[in-house]
Parts: C-alpha cells; structure tokens; sequence
C-alpha cells in the first residue's frame, strides 16, 4: 500500500494531480441500494470548489463529478464506485519559475527528497486539489449515514487571531466563510482584505460536528475512533493538529471538571466529545482542525534550490490565502468517511447496532 487509500471496510482510494488530466476516485464497499446520482455529490463539491468568492483561489474549475461505475438504475451495485473530475483551468506556467525550488513549508522538498521527481505544476499530488475527491465520497458515506439519522456538520471556529463563537447551524452554509455567526463575516472578510494587501496567508480552525451517532462505534485498541477520526482529519492538507472534544484543554481541567457526569437522561457535558475509550458515546463526536497558513505566498523567503544554492521564492499564481476558508467540507467528508467505515465495522462484528442513544443533553 503506497498511503493512497483510506478506511477498512468502506474504503477511499483517490487518484490525480492538480495539473494532470483529471482526478479520480474509487469508492469500494458501499452497501448496495442506497440511491445515488451525481446531483448527491455535487452540492459538498460546490461547498469546496475553487473561486466562489474573492477570498479564495481565482482558479476556474466547475468540478463537475461524474459517476463511472458501481450505480445501475438509480442505486448503488455494491462494486466499486469509479469518480472523475476533469481539471480544466491548469496555468502550469506560473510554477515554472520555481520548478527547481522549494517553497518554504511546502511538500515540495520532501517529495522532491522522497521520490527524486516530482509533478511540481501546482503542487502536483500534494496539492489541496486531491481533497475534491474525498468530498466526493464523503457525500456518499454522508448520503448513507443521514438515512441512518446521523448528520455531521462543519463550520469555522477561528480564522487567524479571530476566534469565532458557535451562534447556530442557519447560514453557515450562506457564507464565504462557513462562519456560525453571519454577524462576524464583514469583520473576516476585512481581516481577508488587509491579508491580501499583505501578501500574506493564515491559518484556521474548523470544527466538525457528528450527531446522532450510535453508542458502540470504533475499535478499542489501535482502531480507536478518535484515533482513526484524527487519522482522517490529520491527511486533510494544511492540518497540524486535531482535537476531540476538549482536546488540548483537558491539560488543565480537573477530573472533576473533565468528567461528563451521566443521569438517566443522559449526559450532561460532552469534554468527551462523543468517544469513551476509543468507541462512541452517543453524543455529539466533536472534532477541531487546525490548518496552517498556505506556503504559497508571494511575500519572498529564504530557500534553497534542488542543487542546494540559496534562493529567494516568491510563489505567484493563484492561491487560497486561507486554506482553511475551503477546508469545512472536507473535515466533513473524513468524518463521515471514518463514521461509515466504522458502522460498516460495527456491523460486521456486532450486527445492526441497536443500542438506544441516550437522550443528548449538550454539545
Ligand atoms: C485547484 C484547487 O486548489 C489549488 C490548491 C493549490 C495547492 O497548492 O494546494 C494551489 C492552487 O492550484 P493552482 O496553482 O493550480 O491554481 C489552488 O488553486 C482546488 O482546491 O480545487
């Protein structure tokens, strides 16, 4: 296995380059008869796709997703699902001044060390485009959960030094920005500006919100859910660090304060964020992603060339100055992918899962 490849039993395995003649995807192990036509996969793609706002990459591309197998009359097969996106809008020639450089914080000096060639016109396979396919699948493994009443949700929590507050779901989708707080977007959208003008790029947090997941999901040894859920969101490009529930704050809670104390009812916190030794609580499964600033800048660093000179890089062309401004559909897709390959699991093993969720009290 050559790390192209995700899941155990609903599995992902994603083909392409940024500036090659398509993306493409084979989606393997999904239950036969779930409905599915384009239009399912379409909607998250245009969340992700390049160029919806100013504030993102002027690349062109309609990623438009075509279904190439394993759906007959409207449903699925049970054999494997081909997709492909063609890219349209490639302008190679703004990577040939750095062809033989590498960006400072970029792959392109560890694919250049690993593999002693390299696809360097627009990143090539490291490129954030490879992640339209796993949106692509996500909406399948999404399409399935939802008819098994479990939803999974992202938005922006922080953009830069701009933490955002959870207001609510409504008009998250509305907004450049995935913000959950409409109120805040004129003031991100001026933080964008200013970047811009700068030259610069920054950093995000997302958070990613399962719910009605049922008790009994993940493994409890190396197949953890939040392992497998970090896993996941940790192969998101950009992604530096992940979180469960409270995370790197559980560092300074006390037991006392961590512990999410259970009535009849239910529970009544969620530090956990939805995962108990490494399997489903029931509750929310509560995730968050830090994403780095892009290295594709054209404020000019220090570098070296692949002969080892010393250079100065400016990167032009076409870049998101945020990557996290795009990356909430795609922190969805891992969950939902590592959900459905674990359902799938659990299945496996146990049966269909029938253990009664206990009543969610809180986030
Ligand atoms: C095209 C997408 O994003 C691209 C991600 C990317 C990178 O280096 O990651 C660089 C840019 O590519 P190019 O220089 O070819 O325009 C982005 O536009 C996409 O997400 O679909």
């Amino acid at each position: 296995m050559s790390g192209n490849t995700f899941g155990k039993l609903f599995t992902l395995t994603t083909f392409g380059e940024s500036h090659g003649q398509a993306l493409g995807a084979i989606v393997d192990g999904c239950p036969p008869g779930l409905p599915l036509c384009e239009a399912d996969l379409q909607g998250d793609l245009d969340r992700r796709r390049p160029g919806s706002s100013r504030h993102t990459t002027q690349r062109r591309e309609a990623d438009e997703v075509r279904i190439l197998s394993g759906v007959f009359e409207g449903v699925t097969t049970g054999t494997p699902i081909g997709l492909m996106i063609e890219n349209t809008d490639q302008r190679s020639k703004d990577y040939s001044k750095i062809k033989d450089q590498f960006r400072p914080a970029h792959a392109d000096y560890t694919y250049h060390h690993k593999y002693g060639v390299r696809d360097y016109r627009g990143g090539g396979r490291s490129s954030a485009r490879e992640t339209a396919m796993r949106v692509a699948a996500g909406a399948i493994a999404k399409k399935y959960l939802a008819a098994r009443g479990i939803s999974v949700r992202g938005y922006m929590s922080q953009l830069g030094p701009i933490s955002i507050d959870f207001k609510s779901w409504d008009g998250v989708d509305d907004n450049p920005f995935f913000s959950p707080d409409p109120d805040r977007v004129p003031e991100l959208e001026a933080y964008m500006d200013q970047l811009r003008r700068d030259q610069d790029s920054v950093g995000a947090r997302i958070t990613v919100v399962a719910e009605g997941v049922p008790v009994g999901l993940g493994e409890p040894i190396f197949d953890r859910l939040d392992a497998e859920l970090a896993h996941g969101l940790m192969s998101i490009n950009a992604v530096k660090g992940v979180e469960i529930g409270a995370g790197f704050d559980s560092i300074s809670q006390r037991g006392s304060e961590h512990r999410d104390e259970m009535t009849p009812e239910g529970f009544l916190s969620n530090h956990a964020g939805g995962v108990l030794g490494g399997i489903s609580t029931g509750q929310p499964i509560v995730a968050h992603l830090a994403l780095k600033p892009t290295s594709s800048i054209t404020t000019p660093g220090r570098s070296i060339d692949v002969h080892g000179n010393p250079v100065e890089v400016i990167t032009k062309g076409r870049h998101d100055p945020c990557v996290g401004i795009r990356a909430t559909p795609i922190a969805e897709a891992m969950m939902a992918l590592t959900l459905m390959d674990h359902l799938l699991r659990q299945r496996g093993q146990n049966g269909d899962v029938r253990v009664e969720t206990p009543q969610i009290k809180q986030l």
